[in-house]
């Protein structure tokens, strides 16, 4: 069934619209406070927007308006929430915890143990029916909470950071697990994790204070992102300034040579490709990227297109930048095809097995041993370099 939502809560400076198809999966995601919560407890019941509309399948969810005010309960929508917390009740076995949703639904006692037995296997826990929510690790009382979710055949599930309480050695599991079972299932997942929404959903709505920020097929956003939160996110840095010839001219006077995904237009008029910034190099060669073919439209015919305003955007993964120590007398080398630009070391963080520096404005992900052989700490100068074909620019 497909899910139509688009409410406001002024308490909260809560202002959304989004859609959900029949069968699939969209991620939630956005930073603290960004109204994650809200928009489940919405469509859970459990939150009354001030006005909006929200139905599934054509059945009204709410419908709230100065004229109008339906509001079906949270029992009566066919929504299941499953929280961070799998919330089994503790008295009940694992089966009985399960069985509920189809008993309070009118299932004999028969028919829920069946369907509660069909949801333990598929969720791996059956050898744990007989068990009480105490004697289970967290794993395996959030697989139960997913298989108690399933049970109540819900139209549209909701899960609220589903694997965030999760063992790291725990969550790969489930989360395989739990693509499985929402495969084909309307469903929202919130989360923090770039790695749920690219194993679980098919599309992100990236929300901040309230609003919806961008959105989109998963790989399309977190691999281009447009918004300096989502490339946090995704483990980018982000880029942005006018395109220019070769590249594009950061806001804050950089060159940096890249070669675009998307058909972007180059800049006529190579002359506004001076580089005004601290340190730049390489893109007013000819690198990887043709100006002159890129100005091309469609049908072969030139096209002028003014800099002016021509926004691009690039992004740069942390892996795919070098990282050297820097020397008072240095300026940049004149290479082709390679970035090399100057910046200081803000902080270093563990990242897997790797280091991740983080300088002013762009991100490289090392060995702890080249960290040691640099001598690096917060303060440190450096050289960042990385080639123009690492650079993915894209549309702004
Ligand atoms: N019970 C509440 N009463 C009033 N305001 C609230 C309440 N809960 C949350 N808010 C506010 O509503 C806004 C959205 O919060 P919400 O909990 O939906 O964010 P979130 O994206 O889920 O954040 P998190 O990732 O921290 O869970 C925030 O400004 C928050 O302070």
């Amino acid at each position: 069934m497909s899910v139509r939502f688009d409410a406001r809560l002024r308490a909260r400076d809560f202002d959304i619209a989004l859609e959900v198809a029949d069968g699939e999966t969209l991620a939630v995601l956005g930073p603290n406070g960004a109204g994650k919560s809200t928009l489940l407890g919405m469509l859970a019941g459990l939150i009354r927007p001030d006005d909006g509309h929200a139905d599934i399948g054509g059945r009204i969810l709410f419908d709230l308006a100065e004229d109008r005010s339906t509001s079906l309960a949270p029992h009566r929508r066919g929504v299941a929430l499953l929280a961070q917390e799998p919330l089994l009740f503790p008295h009940l076995t694992v089966r009985a915890n399960v069985a509920f949703g189809p008993r309070s639904l009118g299932a004999s006692r028969a028919d829920a143990a069946d369907r509660a037995d069909h949801w333990l296997a598929e969720t791996e826990t059956f050898e744990l029916a007989d068990r009480k929510p105490e004697e289970l690790s967290g794993g395996q009382a959030q697989r139960v909470a997913i298989a108690r979710a399933l049970a109540a055949e819900p139209q549209l599930l909701l899960l609220d950071e589903p694997l965030a309480a999760l063992d790291v050695a725990v969550a790969p599991t489930i989360r395989r697990m739990l693509r499985r079972v929402i495969a084909h299932r309307t469903t929202i997942v919130v989360t923090h994790d770039p790695l749920d929404a690219y194993l679980l959903s098919d599309r992100v709505v990236i929300v901040g204070g309230g609003r919806i920020v961008e959105q989109g097929p998963t790989r399309d956003v977190l691999e281009r992102p447009r918004a300096q939160f989502t490339a946090q996110l995704a483990g980018v840095s982000l880029l942005t300034g006018l395109r220019v010839p070769g590249g594009l001219l950061t806001d804050d006077g950089v060159t940096i040579a890249a070669v675009e995904s998307h058909r972007v237009p180059a800049a006529t008029g190579a002359a506004t490709a001076t580089a005004a910034g601290p340190v730049t190099r390489a893109a007013q060669s000819t690198g990887p990227f043709d100006p002159v073919r890129a100005s091309e439209s469609d049908d072969g015919h030139h096209t002028a297109h003014p800099v002016v305003g021509l926004r691009v955007t690039a992004a740069l993964r942390p892996s795919a930048v070098h990282v050297d120590r820097r020397s008072v007398a240095w300026s940049p080398p004149d290479s082709d095809g390679v970035n090399v630009v100057a910046a200081t070391v803000r902080d270093l963080e563990p990242h897997g097995d790797l280091v991740r520096v983080r300088t002013e404005w762009l991100v490289a992900d090392i060995t702890p041993g080249r960290v040691a052989d640099l001598d690096l700490a917060p303060g440190s100068p450096v050289v960042l370099s990385f080639a123009a074909t690492d650079v993915d620019l894209y549309p702004a």
